[in-house]
């Protein structure tokens, strides 16, 4: 599910038939703003004192040294770097991995937690129970994917100060997938990668579970070309503060389009 244009991957595998989702997380599961107003301005914010007390350490290294050569001659360039990834909204995954690393402390200090719409925990905790598996696929880093599901904010209402919790809710999810286990997501490539890693084009597993039987969420039109380009079936979630979905005339593809998971029924 894209709203943190992330992605999941539910299949049902019970013995009789198999069915399986995938989602998006921005602006899928997830509201943009969460991830522009609050992740990437954590991010930059943080950034500055990471690169004066960790620039030489083994720790940050393999985040500095993922970024090109230019970016790295110094903090000062590396910060502008990342600034103006930022801003442009640049989805590589040195940038991503480099978040999720700085976006740890800010989750387990409960500065924040992941504000998921209303219906998808309930979905979520349905499809799960009902033996559909769930997967992410986000251009987000699988480590920050999974800081986004272990600290969801849950609502309590027995408390007389409303205070903010969060639960984890990591084990919902079955397999998680980014840019750089599975690739750019509106490729067909990423989804067939996808569909190899969930052993759906397998030739001993063809009869069981097939590319049909994955669903793929996003709020991205070009994503859902891409899955549906790789063989699945896909569903376009429209969210407050998405973009507008584009128009299409007749002789394009049309997808499936929900405000809700809960108009979604898997069978
Ligand atoms: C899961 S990390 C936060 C979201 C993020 O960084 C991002 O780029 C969202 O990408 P998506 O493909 O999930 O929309």
């Amino acid at each position: 599910m894209r709203a943190p244009g992330h992605w999941f991957v539910p299949y049902q595998t019970t013995s009789t038939y198999y069915t399986a989702t995938h989602a998006s997380v921005e602006g899928t599961i997830c509201p943009i703003s969460f991830v522009k107003e609050t992740l990437f301005p954590y991010a930059l914010t943080a950034l500055p004192a990471v690169l004066e007390s960790k620039w030489d350490s083994e720790e940050f290294k393999p985040y500095k040294d993922a970024f090109p050569e230019e970016a790295r001659t110094s903090p000062q360039a590396l910060q502008a770097h990342v600034e103006d990834l930022t801003k442009r909204d640049v989805k590589v995954a040195y940038l991503k991995n480099l978040q999720g690393y700085l976006w740890e402390t800010g989750y387990k200090t409960g500065a924040y937690g992941t504000p998921l719409f209303d219906d998808v925990v309930p979905k979520l905790k349905e499809w799960k129970k009902a033996g559909v598996e769930l997967a992410i696929y986000s251009s987000g880093s699988v480590f920050a994917q999974k800081l986004l599901f272990g600290h969801v904010q849950v609502s309590n209402a027995s408390s007389a100060m409303a205070e903010s919790q969060t639960e984890d809710l990591q084990s919902l999810i079955s397999d998680w997938f980014d840019t750089t286990n599975a690739g750019p997501k509106t490729e067909a490539n990423s989804y067939m990668t996808i569909l190899g890693a969930l052993e759906c084009i397998r030739a001993d597993f063809r009869d069981q579970l097939s590319p049909m039987d994955v669903l793929f969420f996003s709020d991205n039109i070009k994503e859902c070309d891409a899955a549906v380009a790789a063989g699945m079936r896909s569903v376009i979630v429209e969210r407050p503060g998405n973009e507008p979905i584009p128009h299409r005339n007749g002789s394009d593809v049309q997808h499936r389009t929900v405000k809700s998971l809960d108009e979604v029924q898997l069978s």
